[in-house]
């Protein structure tokens, strides 16, 4: 299967409202484009302040919800799938940071809370706490979709490779991650993460410095995830009144670690083109799923039914 993707690298602006028509007329430009599969940039409808998200939080099992609706409407008007960005989400007291895909009948196919809140203190640089603000997500998302078979993670999601994994294993082609990396940590690593989860191996040298007991057995820890990678950042405003700066750069990484499609930080709409068959022949290339040893490490996937 081939087709387009394009990344909304959005800048969103502290009115609610005109984020979302603004969104919506980036969709309708990808769609004329010939993107088959859409995806929005983490928290693009309203500033990524901690002091604001509550205000602008939707209950999106209610019809009323203004920016899953207008999702909704954009999908099924274009016949495209919307991996839905993340938007807050009210659910009873609790808020979540949460991503809405829609298929191109306009119905929610998945949600996907995000799992790995981030919280960081940088001394003197970055002091950030999502988990003050969010509840946790519970679950992965894995959505089968007419552009094949999606994971879905958000941002701080990216940087644990055990989530890929897991997405593979559950025969994922692809995983988008909507994410808004920031100025401290996104220009050191929000590439160099979004190419590991597509080849997945980095991780081992980390492991290999600090955990000494597995140093016997790391050399076969080698999984190379091999799958298509996708990031939508919201771009950078540097007048914008938050607590957060953006990185920007949304990207579009193959299964063998390759930039395919990338921006800077300013506004645009990022088109790349996907074809599923590159995976199976890198696959068939270098085939680290049969080289695996099971008998030595594992990753369990303890939600799968
Ligand atoms: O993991 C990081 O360095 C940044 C994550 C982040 O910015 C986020 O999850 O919002």
């Amino acid at each position: 299967m081939r087709f387009k993707i394009a990344l909304c690298q959005m800048l969103v602006s502290p009115i609610k409202e005109k984020n979302i028509s603004h969104a919506r007329s980036l969709i309708r430009g990808a769609a004329q484009k010939g993107a088959k599969l859409v995806v929005l940039p983490e928290m693009w409808c309203c500033p990524y302040s901690m002091k604001s998200l509550r205000d602008h939080a939707e209950d999106i099992d209610a019809q009323s919800a203004p920016s899953v609706s207008m999702l909704s409407e954009a999908a099924s008007h274009h016949k495209i799938t919307i991996i839905g960005g993340s938007i807050p989400e009210m659910s009873g007291d609790k808020l979540f940071n949460t991503c809405c895909v829609l298929g191109p009948d306009g119905e929610i196919i998945a949600k996907h809370r995000k799992l790995h809140l981030f919280d960081a203190d940088l001394p003197g640089d970055l002091n950030f706490r999502e988990s003050d603000t969010f509840a946790y997500g519970d679950g992965p998302t894995v959505v089968d979709t007419d552009v094949g078979r999606i994971g879905i993670g958000i941002c701080h999601d990216n940087r644990f490779p055990e989530l890929a994994i897991l997405y593979r294993s559950r025969g994922a082609h692809l995983i988008c991650y909507p994410g808004a990396f920031n100025m401290s940590t996104g220009e050191l690593l929000w590439e160099l993460m979004l190419k590991s989860r597509a080849v997945d191996n980095q991780v081992l040298y980390m492991r290999i410095v600090t955990i000494r007991y597995y140093m016997m057995s790391l050399e076969k820890f080698v999984v190379l995830v091999q799958l298509f990678v996708a990031a939508c950042s919201p771009a950078r405003d540097p007048d914008v009144n938050s607590d957060y700066m953006t990185w920007g750069h949304s990207s579009l990484v193959g299964p063998f670690g390759e930039i395919i499609a990338t921006t800077g930080h300013e506004e645009d709409v990022v088109i790349g083109e996907i074809d599923y068959s590159i995976v199976q022949t890198v696959r068939e290339n270098l085939p680290l799923e049969s080289q695996k040893r099971g008998d030595i490490y594992q990753v369990i996937d303890t939600n799968r039914k």
